[in-house]
């Protein structure tokens, strides 16, 4: 997956079955391995302050323009600079939303860490702060909370939620199997809590508590082979706010024309 700048604002306007895509032109010049096997064409965008993708593929060979790998492209547009949003379907497969590349200025997060195991909440919470950082979203945008264990994680969670001065909020944890029946009562709570936190608040609280067997299977999946869960939930926050739009009772991206089913 390609590591966006994503600190701009893709705004897009239809153009026949084709948007024109526009953001400053140094975002562009982060695109350097869009592999395109159909023929299209993107027109430059008329906004003199942005840059624009201007990609032909037509008869000749395959251009190598940006990091999406995909078979074709079909985007959609909001029509509304608001929410712009890039909308990629694989022709071949079932279409579907991949992602949004949208600007994180402004996002405000919170993130609610357990100390216990330490050794691996420390590396959850490095990789939500990282990939926030790769997300350009600022560090002064960013609150972090430690709590004692994952039980005490909802609590905190619905707390920061109804400040409504939130986004979204990451939940780190990590429940790790011991000799009794306790793991069920931390990993249960936690999970049904969190699920709680979101549903009173209406602030989405993201679960990045791991429940693992032992420390090996947390330790994977806290960097390890099995990636960076903290990594994860942090990208899940960002993302959700491309939905946030068609969910705000304030202005909708109402005239949004997915061309994906
Ligand atoms: N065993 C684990 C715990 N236990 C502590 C609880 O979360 C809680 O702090 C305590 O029961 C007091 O209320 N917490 C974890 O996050 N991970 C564990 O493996
Ligand atoms: C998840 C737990 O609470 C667990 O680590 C506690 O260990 P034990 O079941 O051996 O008391």
């Amino acid at each position: 997956m390609a590591s966006f700048t994503a600190g701009y604002k893709l705004s897009c306007m239809p153009v026949s079955r084709l948007l024109v895509a526009s953001a400053p032109l140094a975002f562009f010049e982060q695109i350097h391995s869009l592999h395109l096997s159909h023929p299209f064409f993107l027109a430059s965008t008329r906004n003199p302050r942005c840059g624009s993708l201007i990609a032909s593929a037509a008869a000749g060979p395959k251009r190598l323009l940006g990091s999406l790998t995909i078979s074709s492209i079909s985007l959609a547009s909001t029509g509304n600079p608001q929410c712009g949003s890039l909308i990629v379907s694989a022709a071949a497969g079932p279409k579907r939303l991949l992602g949004s590349l949208t600007s994180t200025q402004g996002l405000k997060f919170a993130v609610v860490v357990a100390r216990f195991n330490e050794i691996v909440t420390s590396l959850l919470l490095e990789g939500a702060l990282e990939t926030f950082r790769r997300y350009s979203v600022k560090e002064e945008d960013i609150t972090v909370v430690s709590v004692p264990g994952s039980f005490e994680i909802p609590v905190v969670a619905q707390k920061l939620g109804k400040t409504g001065a939130y986004d979204a909020i990451i939940c780190i944890g990590a429940v790790i199997r011991g000799d009794t029946t306790h793991y069920d009562a931390v990993a249960n709570s936690a999970a049904s809590g969190v699920l709680s936190a979101g549903l009173s608040s209406g602030v989405p609280c993201i679960f990045g508590v791991l429940t693992c067997d032992d420390m090996d299977q947390a330790l994977n999946r806290a960097g390890g082979k099995s990636g960076n869960k903290g990594a994860e939930a942090a990208i899940t926050a960002v993302h959700f706010q491309d939905n946030q739009p068609a969910l705000h009772s304030g202005p909708v991206c109402n005239n949004m024309v997915p061309l994906i089913a």
